[in-house]
């Protein structure tokens, strides 16, 4: 179990924090924290804050990914899948919504809008070599084994 320590902002007392929806659920639902509603059109993205801010342990990083729900229903989706929040981030929180849908998509206050899992991170050093194994594979890549 980590602990990972979050922090509201201010203004966004009402805004609950991040919340897993079921017992084992991946992710913690994110809620809008949109002073205004925020209608996306067609094809429009918009920086939406969620209100809070992270700190957590330095072997770890969240990721924010769409919900499957207003993907399904709306085309609305996260532009930078997965969203990368580094352990030493400490500004606000943002999903990055955009609309892949025929119409427009209005986002209100409180609105859970996208998900946030925390993934291990870990140490690597990349070294460099001027030459690399053999391997069955080889360069071989982009469908080359196939596409059925
Ligand atoms: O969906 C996202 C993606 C990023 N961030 C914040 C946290 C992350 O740690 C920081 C930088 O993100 P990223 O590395 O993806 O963006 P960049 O374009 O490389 O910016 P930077 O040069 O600040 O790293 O922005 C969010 O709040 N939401
Ligand atoms: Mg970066």
């Amino acid at each position: 179990m980590f602990q990972v320590q979050i922090k509201r902002l201010p203004g966004n007392e009402d805004v609950p924090l991040p919340q897993k929806m079921s017992e084992l659920a991946s992710g913690f639902d994110l809620y809008a924290a949109v002073v205004e509603p925020v209608t996306l059109q067609p094809g429009e993205r918009s920086l939406i804050p969620a209100g809070f801010a992270l700190a957590m342990p330095g072997e770890l990083e969240a990721q924010i990914r769409p919900r499957s729900g207003l993907a399904f229903k709306h085309g609305i989706t996260t532009l930078n899948t997965p969203g990368t929040i580094d352990a030493d981030y400490r500004g606000e929180v943002k999903v990055l919504l955009i609309n892949h849908g025929r119409e427009p998509f209005t986002i209100q206050r409180n609105e859970r809008i996208a998900q946030m899992v925390f993934q291990l991170v870990p140490r690597i050093e990349l070294l460099e070599v001027s030459e690399l194994d053999d391997t069955e594979r080889g360069a071989g890549g982009f469908g080359h084994t196939g596409t059925k």
